[in-house]
């Protein structure tokens, strides 16, 4: 029988992570830690006994980058990879850019947690976490979840929001529950499912 594995995991950090700004669809590089994040993955990858059929990625460097050095530690570099806005970060829109700590000065603590966390409130001229599941979900119905079904071992490299959103669906998260979820930077999180597509097991290998 198939296994129906898919791994999800955020890029390394990025040079705008380190300079605690405002990314989403910017485009910074990984930063040397970031580098060493995303191969670290790969290796954890590898320890797993883990390989792959499909690769999935945004249209962004950073997660491009992390995908990259993943494949390079399994030894898998050319697996068939798909590049697709849909798994970008979420458009974070007039806050792209901006100092995390100066909009909350300028904004305060509560409403700048209200824009990076809340479900369904867009930062201003950005997409909300709902927003963002708008466009990941389709995708992720459409063009991942059947290869995942028909045994495609399945690996995406992503960023915090757009996973933010797919663990949400996956593992029936509410808008309240998905508030406090955070991904670390480089983190595999390996699901296996059931032929219904739901969830069989879950392995977050953050240690
Ligand atoms: O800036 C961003 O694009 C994201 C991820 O780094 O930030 P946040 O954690 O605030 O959603």
């Amino acid at each position: 029988m198939s296994e129906r594995l898919l791994v999800l995991v955020r890029h390394g950090q990025s040079e705008w992570n380190l300079k605690n700004l405002f990314t989403g669809w910017k485009d910074p590089d990984l930063t040397e830690l970031g580098v060493k994040e995303a191969s670290e993955a790969g290796r954890k990858l590898k320890a797993q006994g883990l390989v792959f059929d499909v690769a999935y990625t945004s249209v962004l460097t950073r997660a491009q980058h992390t995908l990259d050095l993943i494949l390079g530690e399994l030894g898998q570099k050319g697996l068939p990879t798909s590049k697709d806005l849909a798994l970008n970060e979420r458009d974070y829109g007039d806050l792209s850019g901006l100092n995390k700590d100066d909009a909350r000065k300028k904004w305060g603590e509560d409403q700048v947690l209200i824009w990076r966390r809340s479900y369904d409130v867009p930062p201003p001229g950005g997409e909300s976490l709902k927003d963002t599941l708008a466009r990941a979900l389709p995708y992720y119905v459409q063009e991942i979840l059947p290869g995942v079904l028909n045994g495609k071992r399945t690996l995406v490299a992503a960023h915090g929001n757009s996973l933010r959103a797919l663990i949400m669906v996956l593992e029936k998260l509410s808008p309240e529950g998905i508030l406090k979820r955070e991904l670390a930077t480089g983190v595999p999180i390996i699901y296996r499912l059931n032929a219904d597509s739901t969830v069989a097991s879950k392995l977050d290998l953050a240690s």
